[in-house]
């Protein structure tokens, strides 16, 4: 039997795009690849749970990325999958070989595009076909809680997302994670138990039109912000005014950035945000000096400018002077001593999955 081969493409995204804290993704062009070999008419495998894991880019030099199949979080959520359907390991005999441009913990959604990727693993090494988009979304949401990166990587485009209530038995399953992210291993090291299978319907999205002549300029700072800890510095509790000032925004973001030709004011007031940017900027530098001084004024082609995703990457939409916008951006970042790499993204489509 000739191995099986196939890639899972999977793209970043920048989440919130200002107002839109956990409910707005947009999927970008940079993609994590997972080339995946499978060897089914092996016997015996001598990797552990038959899976051998190789890494090339952001984080391969530093050794950041783990490649225990039980602990790297691409091929530990594809096990929780298999596990949930009563396969304990990777059919013998499995290569990953992870391919990954997303520059880890700045704001672009690698965690995100990680899951979303093993989750798709997880359905494709264990044949497990009739688990549709809508409920690998399910099983994505059970290990990043918030649904606006996993949304904009699982389905693609500019995306709205947002979670079901669970029912009063699935909150009573103590077992289902409520946390921000599972801190261990998705499924457990191996106990032979049955990990917990997702609620069905836990989330949902829905596509906005994306006006073509908008691009995204990301500017990357060479430090990184975990996820964790710039959720860590948001409050609990809002003032009210606060709230409503994001709910006018987050009403007219979605028209603002589908209208054509774009309305440069319209966006540029669409992607004011009082709910996250401000308490953040404690953990990056510059970031109010570069929200409040760029705008579509002082900068021509300029649509807008946020904090990507929990950052620390800024994203700047504009419909040109691409080169210009970064510059100036990163002349603050440069203030402070902090270099900054840059590149113009498009929206892309969602997960995929491609067999030769
Ligand atoms: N391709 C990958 N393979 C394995 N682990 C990954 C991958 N991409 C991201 N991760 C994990 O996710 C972490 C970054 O997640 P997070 O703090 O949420 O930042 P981001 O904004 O990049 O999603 C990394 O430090 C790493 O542990
Ligand atoms: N809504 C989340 C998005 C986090 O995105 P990431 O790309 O930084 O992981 C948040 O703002 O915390």
């Amino acid at each position: 039997m000739a191995p099986e081969s196939f890639i899972i493409k999977t793209p970043c995204s920048s989440a919130n795009i200002g107002p839109g804290f956990d409910v707005i993704g947009l999927a970008l062009s940079m993609y994590l690849e997972l080339h995946v070999t499978i060897d089914r008419s092996k016997t015996a495998s001598e990797h552990p749970l038959n899976c051998r894991v190789t890494y090339e880019g952001q984080g391969e030099e530093s050794g950041d990325i783990s490649l225990d199949p039980e602990i790297n979080l691409i091929t530990r959520v594809a096990l929780y999958v298999l596990r949930c359907h009563d396969q304990r390991s990777f059919p013998v005999e499995t290569h990953v070989h992870i391919k990954n441009p997303i520059p880890l913990g700045r704001g672009l959604g690698s965690s995100g595009a990680a899951v979303v990727a093993g989750v798709q693993l997880g359905k494709e090494v264990g044949q497990l076909h009739h688990l549709t988009p809508e409920r690998l979304f399910d099983y994505c949401l059970m290990i990043e809680r918030h649904p606006d990166n996993v949304g904009a990587a699982l389905f693609g485009g500019f995306v709205g997302t947002y979670l079901k209530p669970l029912a009063p038995e699935d909150v009573a399953r103590t077992e289902i994670p409520l946390s921000e992210v599972l801190p261990a291993p998705a499924g457990g090291i191996d106990t032979g138990v049955k990990p917990p299978s997702p609620p069905h319907g836990i989330g949902h999205h829905i596509k906005f039109p994306w006006a073509t002549e908008i691009k995204a300029v990301a500017i990357i700072p060479e430090f990184e912000v975990p996820t964790a800890k710039a959720r860590e510095v948001l409050p609990s509790h809002y003032p009210r005014p606060d709230v409503t000032f994001n709910l006018q925004r987050i009403a007219l973001l979605p028209v603002a950035l589908g209208q054509s030709p774009p309305d440069p004011e319209l966006i540029y007031l669409a992607m004011q945000d009082k709910l996250h940017q401000p308490y953040r900027q404690t953990l990056i530098p510059g970031l109010t000096a570069i929200v409040e001084s760029m705008t579509p004024a002082t900068q021509p082609g300029l649509l807008g400018v946020c904090l990507s995703g929990a950052g620390p990457t800024i994203l700047a939409l504009a419909t040109g002077n691409y080169e210009e916008i970064a510059t100036k951006i990163m002349s603050y970042f440069a203030e402070q001593k902090i270099q900054c790499d840059w590149k113009v993204l498009e929206p892309a489509e969602g997960t995929q999955v491609i067999r030769a």
